[in-house]
Formats: structure tokens, C-alpha cells, sequence
């Protein structure tokens, strides 16, 4: 995937954004451009905006500027029905996966369904079964409260909802983010094998330079209120910004080339 992909596969085009809180500017002039069937890894100091983005992208933080289509609709002027539908073809995990805890996991990942009018509840609770599976929790997760769960099998299940309605594209905060570096592993394999057996378009916000290497197709980093620079990990390791140097230079960079490499090696 490269920064020369035709106009027409783009999937998210963000132009021009603007988002002020008070007198505090988190974005000026951001421009994004997310390619369909891609896993994009958007990068970041912390407190640069990215789930700003994230949430200004899924129309839950309106922007003060800027013009943001998603799948050839422009969501800050669509209409609530416009808006339902295209909410219908895309699907969220929060952080913590943001799951109703007085309902079971099968429950949660009904919630979306419900909007589906005349579906038959016994045929809802199968396809919350498959959703279920389809993200590696066990059949018996499904009777269980969000309470009961590992910190990494709730997130599995905050991507079962997110994928409840089958969407083409899925916006992910954090997906690793308090998870032991074996369950972080899993789930970018999770991530990934999902993305290419559905031909799903990812957009994932992540400190994790693990993940960076074994899922993202390509890099944001959000730098100067904008996105600095976009490309594969290789390119970022050329980028001369203090920042972006840093991060992909770090220690810690260092540890997950070494890792992803000895991943490559075991594959090969
Ligand atoms: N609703 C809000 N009201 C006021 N300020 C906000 C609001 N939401 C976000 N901000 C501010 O916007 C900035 C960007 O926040 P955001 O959460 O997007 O950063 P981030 O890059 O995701 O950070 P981190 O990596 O630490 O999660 C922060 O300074 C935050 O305090």
C-alpha cells in the first residue's frame, strides 16, 4: 500500500480539520486520506488528538473546520438517516470496549442488531455466537458479564459488537493498550487475520510499536496539530523530525524491529 494509491479506493478523506477546545488547538489543517482493505496505525505524542481524530471521524466530536467523507459521504452534513446508515458500515472499539456491564457479552453484541428491523431474535443471539467466535472467545463467553472477563477477552468482545453489522471499515483506540505482551500479540494476529479474511479497512490508534510492525500497511503520526508524515514503517525510519526519530529509533523501536524479525525468521 503506498501514498501513490489511486483517489477512488480512498475509503476516509479528511481535509482542512479543525478541532479547539477553548483556546486549545488540538488540530489545524489536518488532512488524512485511508485506503480501502488497508490497516492504517495512527502515532502520536500523547495528547496530539488521536482519538480527537478517531472521534471526529465517527461524527462523535463535531470539528470546528474541515470537511471529513467517509465510504463517498460527507458525514458533517449528512442527515440522521444518512448518517444511521453509514454508522451501520462502520464499527468501534473503545479502549476499554466500552461494554454495557449489566448485559451479558451475547447482549452487548446484540445492541447493534437491534436497530435491524424484523430480524429474528433466535437468528440475532446466532449471529452474536458467530461474531463471538469469530474473535477467539470461547461459546460459554457469550452468557458472561463484562465483569467476569479478562481485560483481554473484554476487548475481544468490544470487537465482536464492533463487528456485529459486518462493516467494511473499523476504528480501533487502543486495542493493546493494558494487555500482556503474549495477549497484545494475539490480538494483532486477531487484528490482522481478520482485516484480510473480511477485507477489512482498519483505522487504529496505538502507542504499541509492536502492533505498528506486525498489522499496520501504513503509518499516521500526528504532529504539529496536523498529520506530519504517512507512509510504511520503512519510511518512517527515514523521517528526520525529532519525534518521529525518536519514536522509531528509541529503545524501544530497536526491541520490536528485533522482535518482528525473529517473528519473520520463525515464519520463514
Ligand atoms: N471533550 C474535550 N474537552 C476538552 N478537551 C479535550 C476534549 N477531548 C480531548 N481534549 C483534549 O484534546 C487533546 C487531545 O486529546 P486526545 O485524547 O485525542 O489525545 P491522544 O493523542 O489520543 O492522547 P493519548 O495518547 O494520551 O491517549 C488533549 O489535550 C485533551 O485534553
Amino acid at each position: 500500500m503506498t501514498k501513490e494509491k489511486a483517489a477512488d479506493d480512498g475509503i476516509i478523506r479528511v481535509r482542512g480539520l479543525k478541532n479547539q477546545f477553548g483556546s486549545h488547538v488540538v488540530h489545524e489543517n489536518l488532512d488524512l486520506d485511508v485506503y480501502r482493505g488497508e490497516i492504517l496505525g495512527v502515532v502520536g505524542g500523547s495528547g496530539t488528538g488521536k482519538s480527537v481524530l478517531l472521534r471526529s471521524i465517527t461524527g462523535l466530536q463535531p470539528p470546528s473546520e474541515g470537511t471529513i467523507d467517509v465510504l463517498g459521504t460527507n458525514v458533517r452534513q449528512a442527515d440522521d438517516d444518512t448518517r444511521a446508515a453509514l454508522e451501520a458500515r462502520w464499527g468501534v472499539m473503545f479502549q476499554d470496549g466500552a461494554l454495557f456491564s449489566s448485559l451479558t457479552v451475547r447482549e452487548n453484541v446484540e445492541v447493534p442488531m437491534r436497530a435491524i428491523e424484523g430480524l429474528d431474535p433466535d437468528i440475532r443471539r446466532d449471529l452474536a455466537d458467530l461474531k463471538i467466535s469469530m474473535v477467539g472467545l470461547p461459546y460459554l463467553a457469550g452468557d458472561k458479564y463484562p465483569s467476569e472477563l479478562s481485560g483481554g477477552m473484554r476487548k475481544r468482545a468490544g470487537l465482536a459488537r464492533a463487528l456485529a453489522l459486518d462493516p467494511e471499515i473499523v476504528f480501533l483506540d487502543e486495542p493493546t493498550a493494558g494487555l500482556d505482551p503474549i495477549g497484545a500479540s494475539a490480538f494483532d494476529a486477531l487484528i490482522r487475520g481478520l482485516s484480510r479474511s473480511l477485507g477489512l479497512t482498519v483505522f487504529l490508534v496505538t502507542h504499541d510499536l509492536d502492533t505498528l510492525h506486525a498489522v499496520c500497511d501504513r503509518i499516521a503520526v500526528l504532529a504539529e496539530k496536523r498529520v506530519l508524515v504517512t507512509g510504511t514503517m520503512h519510511d518512517m525510519s527515514q523521517v528526520e523530525h525529532p519525534w518521529v526519530h525518536e519514536y522509531f529509533h528509541g529503545p524501544r523501536a530497536r526491541a520490536a524491529i528485533d522482535a518482528a524479525q525473529c517473528d519473520a525468521g520463525r515464519k520463514g
